[in-house]
């Protein structure tokens, strides 16, 4: 599902983010990578949804190097991923629901199908009782309950999440891994940068120190 192949990321003005990484993510895995503030988990992340640019190597996301693809073949790979970023971007001027019916009505879904499948999606993460409310009104494991359903949404068979449990408290944060880990048995492939690994105890982990991988 996922290659990196001698992959190297230097920022402007000459920051190694990553060095010469390699390592291959089978399809239905579920994979934590680890690391210090600055290691190269967010880099990676950005890498894997050509959000950044390898400055060498190759990066391959089902088969297809994501490193030098076209603009025009960017909603191809986003269509594939689901992403669950810091930044988590909500609307804070719209519902949960609305919220969560966003991605798909960019791509012009169906509005009845879209509508099951936002209720499904804030079915599986445990707000579907919470749809009407705006994300100001939610607590920070359930805003980042919302921002998982949107990801998930579109149904990607890749899910990606960067520091999806941080700034929450130890209870709030085992059970938003918990939904992570019932995606996985679910069928989807799943990759978790984060500092705390231990929250997801059936994941095979990657450990990234300045940028390289620790053996
Ligand atoms: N856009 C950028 N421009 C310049 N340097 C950057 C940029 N993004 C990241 N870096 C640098 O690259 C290195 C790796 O950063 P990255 O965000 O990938 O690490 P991280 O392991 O995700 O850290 P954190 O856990 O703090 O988010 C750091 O030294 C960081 O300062």
């Amino acid at each position: 599902m996922i290659r990196f192949d001698r992959v190297a990321k230097r920022y402007p003005p000459g920051i190694d983010a990553l060095s010469t990484l390699s390592f291959e993510m089978a399809a239905g895995e579920i994979l934590v990578v680890s690391g210090h503030s600055g290691a190269g988990k967010s880099t990676l992340i950005k890498l894997i949804a050509a959000i950044e640019q390898p400055t060498s190597g190759a990066v391959l996301v089902g088969g297809r190097n994501v490193g030098g693809l076209a603009r025009s073949a960017l909603p191809f790979l986003r269509r594939r991923l689901g992403l669950v970023l810091q930044d988590q971007k909500l609307l804070f001027d719209r519902s949960v629901f609305e919220n969560v019916m966003l991605p798909l009505a960019i791509t012009g879904f169906p509005p009845k199908e879209a509508t099951q499948r936002v209720r499904a999606a804030l079915d599986k993460v445990g707000l579907a009782a919470r749809e009407k409310a705006l994300p100001i009104a939610l607590s920070g494991g359930e805003q980042q309950r919302l921002a998982i359903a949107r990801a998930v949404v579109s149904r990607p068979a890749l899910l990606l999440a960067d520091e999806p449990t941080a700034h929450l408290d130890a209870e709030t944060a085992t059970d938003v891994a918990r939904i992570f880990h019932e995606f996985h048995r679910a069928g989807v492939t799943v990759l978790i940068a984060t500092y705390d690994g231990q929250l997801f105890p059936e994941a095979r982990t990657l450990r990234l120190d300045h940028g390289h991988l620790v053996p």
